[in-house]
């Protein structure tokens, strides 16, 4: 079944849930703000044309007798309406105050809400989906991109209702002072709102633009400052900084376009508006000098007539930042539409100390073109696999199809653990009984003992420190002036590359899973120091069922089985023996690598290893 895609109204639909009270309380607390605020220009009307025009206060009945006494007209109507600004104004403060708090308290909520579900989703995402993903641009849309979500929900939304309301109370409140005054004023309405709306849609397609490069640009920083060794030993901060420069200069460029486009906007828009402004002066004037309405209401509706235009205008800026907002959301989904890991329905839980079997298995990462054909072997439980290979030859994808990191097509062949097939095994349960060490391998920026213990936070220093000694790397770490409580630099920076493979198979070693796996992870050892954490792994590991696999037959020659991977397909297999005496590729690469040792061995002149 297809899964569901979520929509921008969904996304928000679904984030606003637990903070949707707190927009409420917003929308209730902005609309009285809004209300207050269309109060006072009445006050002015009515102190206007009390003091100036010498009519008599409506308010007077109310407050001047009880409250002000019988005071001189003037100075009485002055006290009168400075008091009750002062007292609309305090209130609105309060109904603004209370406002903010309640936007403040939502949308972190919801933002929140949304950061959580997208890093939690990111985490079910298949192998293949990080394969085919630049980190910068996935980190840009949970941060940036969320930002832009968030400004959207939190103060978009409720500007545009917020507009909306003054709006609708400016427009109700001039037409009962003056329909002629009026109808000038709104004409001009249909043509500003016009003009932000072709705006809007000129302004979308360069917003994505615009974003589509800063992710690009935060992908070649990502990418300069994880490979920061390989840019400096081979002299590439030139290119490195041209590459920055090209990005940087074109995601400029594209925001200086997008802000041409909105100072013109702008511009015009400016001008209509105080075209509409004239045009409602002029008549106001014509309409005021008749008598057909007093100063007080003449100044009342011009500034009605202000919080008329302004919403109008903001309208467009809203508009134009819901555009980038359209955008935003858009790759949000994206992200939160692709399909996570899922088992299959009736999963199960398999013993794992099983023969694993591989039947015709044919894969390939492109799905025209087999990289793995037709592979068929068992590995009997608590045995030893070797695999050798050129580069290239398909051994670590075996081992991704094992871990399910890619899952076989339906035509593919089958892989099977105990005779259950993998694809029915729960994925958690497939990948805890698998102890994988990879080829390159990552260590967090934690202390090694952080690292070691990854899998078991709870375990005992004593424990780290055996699977330390096993993967032959204790004395070594022990050397460090803070021990195991040395923090790893990112990547593991401080760590040599033959200590970080160590810390990488004593880490796989506290899983103590039934299928160890170490993908080509001796490679940065030494063949002496390969050699003594072999016979170590042997001793701790002889119920695994172990794969090994190594460019050095040395590596591979105790094992119960070697296999010689030629193009995808299995060429030669079976024992040290058995394969020397067949004289194929085996026997080659066996033959040439023993020369290299020997002259290997010559050249260092018994040179010191590092041992445990
Ligand atoms: N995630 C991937 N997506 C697409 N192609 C891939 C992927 N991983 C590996 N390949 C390609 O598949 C082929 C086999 O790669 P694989 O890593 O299995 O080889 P290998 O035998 O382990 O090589 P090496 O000894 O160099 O590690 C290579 O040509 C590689 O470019």
């Amino acid at each position: 079944m297809p899964r569901e895609q979520i929509t921008r109204a969904g996304l928000i639909g679904r984030f606003l849930r637990g903070s949707a009270h707190h927009f409420v309380s917003a929308v209730v607390f902005s609309l009285a703000g809004t209300a207050l605020g269309a109060l006072l220009p009445q006050i002015v009307k009515v102190a206007v044309d009390s003091i100036l025009g010498g009519q008599p206060s409506f308010l007077d009945p109310l407050l001047a007798g009880p409250i002000l006494g019988q005071a001189p007209g003037t100075r009485r109507d002055l006290l009168l309406a400075a008091g009750l600004i002062l007292l609309i104004s305090a209130l609105a403060w309060l109904s603004q105050y209370l406002y903010r708090v309640s936007i403040a308290r939502g949308s972190e909520r919801f933002t929140k809400s949304i950061r959580d579900t997208l890093y939690s989703h990111i985490q079910k995402l298949p192998y293949a989906w990080h394969m085919t993903h630049q980190t910068g641009e996935i980190i840009q849309r949970c941060t940036s991109d969320v930002e832009v979500v968030r400004s959207f929900v939190s103060s978009q939304l409720l500007e545009v209702f917020r507009t909306s309301s003054l709006l609708g109370i400016s427009l109700w409140v001039m037409f009962s002072m003056n329909i002629s005054i009026s109808l000038i004023a709104t004409a001009f309405l249909p043509l500003i709102l016009l003009y932000s709306a072709i705006f809007y849609r000129q302004i979308a397609r360069r917003f994505l633009a615009a974003d589509e490069a800063e992710g690009e640009l935060s992908s070649v920083v990502q990418e300069n400052l994880t490979g920061v060794r390989v840019v400096r030993a081979f002299g590439r901060e030139q290119f490195e900084l041209d590459r920055f420069d090209e990005k940087n200069t074109g995601f400029a460029k594209l925001w200086i376009k997008l802000g041409y486009l909105q100072s013109y906007y702008w511009g015009i828009g400016d001008m209509i508006t105080s075209l509409q402004i004239i045009a409602v002066i002029v008549a106001g004037t014509v309409q005021a000098t008749s008598g057909a309405i007093t100063l007080g209401e003449f100044l009342a509706f011009c500034s009605y007539n202000l919080t008329l235009i302004w919403p109008v205008r903001s309208l467009g800026r809203i508009l134009s930042e819901m555009s980038k907002a359209g955008v935003s959301m858009d790759r949000v989904r994206y992200i939160l539409n692709c399909t996570p890991e899922s088992d299959r329905p009736g999963a199960q839980r398999p013993p794992m100390d099983r023969d694993i079997s591989f039947s015709h298995v044919t894969f390939g990462y492109d799905r025209q073109k087999p990289l793995l054909h037709d592979i068929s072997f068992t590995i009997p439980a608590g045995t030893t696999l070797g695999i050798l290979g050129d580069t290239g030859s398909g051994k670590s994808t075996l081992i991704h199809l094992l871990d399910r990191l890619y899952d076989l097509p339906p035509d593919g062949g089958h892989i099977t653990i105990g005779g259950a097939d993998i694809a029915d095994i729960e994925l958690a349960w497939l990948r805890r009984n698998i102890g994988m060490v990879l080829q390159e391998p990552f260590l967090f920026s934690r202390t090694v003992h952080q690292n070691i213990a990854a899998t078991h936070p709870d375990a005992s220093p004593e424990e780290v420190r055996r699977a330390a000694s096993t993967a032959c790397v204790h004395s070594a770490i022990d050397r460090f002036p803070d021990g195991y409580d040395t923090l790893v630099g990112e990547r593991g920076v401080t760590l040599s590359g033959g200590q970080k493979q160590r810390v990488a198979i004593a880490r796989t070693l506290m899983q103590n899973a039934p299928i160890m796996v170490l993908d080509d992870s001796l490679s940065a050892v030494d063949a002496e120091t390969d050699a003594k954490i072999r016979a170590a792994l042997d001793a701790h590991m002889h119920q695994s069922t172990v794969i090994l696999i190594s460019h050095r037959v040395t590596t591979l020659l105790h094992a119960d089985c070697i296999m010689v991977l030629d193009g995808g397909r299995i060429a030669e297999m079976g024992t040290h023996q058995q394969l020397l005496q067949k004289g194929g590729i085996y026997r080659s690469i066996y033959d040439l690598q023993l020369r290299g040792e020997d002259a290997a061995s010559l050249k260092e002149g018994g040179v010191g290893r590092e041992a445990d």
